[in-house]
């Protein structure tokens, strides 16, 4: 299938899409169908070659991706199947509103006809075009997976401090920072996806000081109390949304995503104050990219120390704390509820 040669070529599903002959001939219904087709078919291609090598006298040659190889190791059967399944099911349209009033947001639930989540991600299933949707023009809301709404509330009230965020495009948590009141400073080395990070900000009428920089050479002028890393990873946690990553993703790139976190991880803990935090967040699975990433730098940095986030002070997600109190997030947490992303994230505290 071409498109999975593209896939394991390193291309996205966007990047393949962007490249395809004649899809920008069609209709933006025929695109979104497009889209759909291909995204259904990845994520139920292990099941239309088992399918196939039913009815075929000879097996299909193995197409089981490293990425399966790589979570059955790290999750064991019982819970590696349970983020299979997750893996297989269309997931929700997730949403987190600017506003923090009440009314606002149960009148924006209600005419968006969504479910209001612990956290207060609003949740729709079947949405349609996401820009048609009623609070889009208006900038009332941005897409956000109820789990990526969740390293940020680590800081806890953030109004009026001055945030750091390094990673920060296209701006999920930058928006939500900010319309907690707090004053960000959102850092990132690529231009097209801060290019996408000031549209989506201007669109939500927020701000927040905007850099360009590759942050392992890049010095603020002063130290934050207050610094997000939300490192660039093999993105495994978000395989549901983006079943492209099954079939393009390498152990390879897991070890060179793991080395750069290692460095952007040091030089994130030399941006923070004494006394201050720093949260290391990860959209992976893989515990060499979360859990394995913060053990391997506190055993070198004695001056840091996990600040373990307490069960019950994330609403909903109990289960989602680990005994070291990190937070790890599964595709199959809140499986009845329509599943959330894997999404890791350790708060570790400047001991000064
Ligand atoms: C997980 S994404 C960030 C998502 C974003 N925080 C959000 O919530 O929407 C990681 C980001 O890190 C950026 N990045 C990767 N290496 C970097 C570096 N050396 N310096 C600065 N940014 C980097 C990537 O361009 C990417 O935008």
């Amino acid at each position: 299938m071409r498109w999975v040669r593209l896939l394991r070529r390193g291309r996205t599903l966007d990047q393949a899409l962007t490249a395809a002959p004649g899809l920008d001939a069609l209709s933006p219904r025929d695109v979104a169908f497009a889209r759909l087709l291909l995204l259904t078919t990845l994520r139920r291609l292990g099941q239309i070659d088992a399918f196939l090598a039913g009815l075929m006298d000879r097996p299909l040659p193995a197409r089981r991706g490293p990425v399966q190889d790589v979570l059955g190791s790290a999750y064991g059967d019982a819970r590696c199947r349970a983020i299979a399944e997750a893996h297989l099911k269309e997931p929700p349209l997730d949403l987190s509103p600017v506003t923090d009033t009440e009314d606002r947001a149960e009148a924006l639930c209600a005419a968006l006809a969504a479910e209001r989540l612990p956290g207060g991600t609003l949740r729709l299933r079947g949405a349609g075009e996401v820009t048609r949707l009623a609070g889009y023009e208006a900038g009332e809301w941005w897409v956000q997976d109820a789990a990526a709404a969740l390293p940020a509330r680590l800081f806890g009230p953030v109004a009026g401090k001055q945030v750091l965020e390094i990673g920060a495009a296209p701006g999920g948590k930058t928006a939500q920072l900010a319309a907690a009141g707090a004053r960000v400073t959102a850092v990132d080395r690529s231009a097209p996806r801060l290019a996408r990070l000031r549209e989506n900000l201007a669109r939500l009428h927020l701000e927040a000081e905007i850099v360009e920089a590759d942050a392992l050479d890049w010095h603020p002028a002063a130290q934050a109390h207050l610094v997000l890393l939300d490192a660039p990873c093999a993105a495994t946690g978000t395989i549901r949304r983006h079943p492209d990553i099954l079939h393009g993703r390498r152990p390879a790139d897991v070890a060179r995503l793991a080395e750069l976190q290692g460095r952007l991880l040091a030089r994130a803990a030399a941006m923070v104050a004494p006394g201050g935090l720093l949260v290391y967040a990860s959209c992976s699975l893989q515990p060499e990219e979360c859990e394995r990433r913060v053990d391997a730098f506190l055993a070198e940095a004695p001056d840091f120390a996990r600040l373990p986030v307490c069960p019950g002070e994330l609403a909903g997600v109990g289960e989602a704390i680990t005994t070291a109190g990190d937070l790890r997030t599964l595709p199959c947490h809140w499986a009845k509820d329509g599943g959330m992303d894997g999404f890791y994230a350790a708060r570790l505290r400047h001991l000064g």
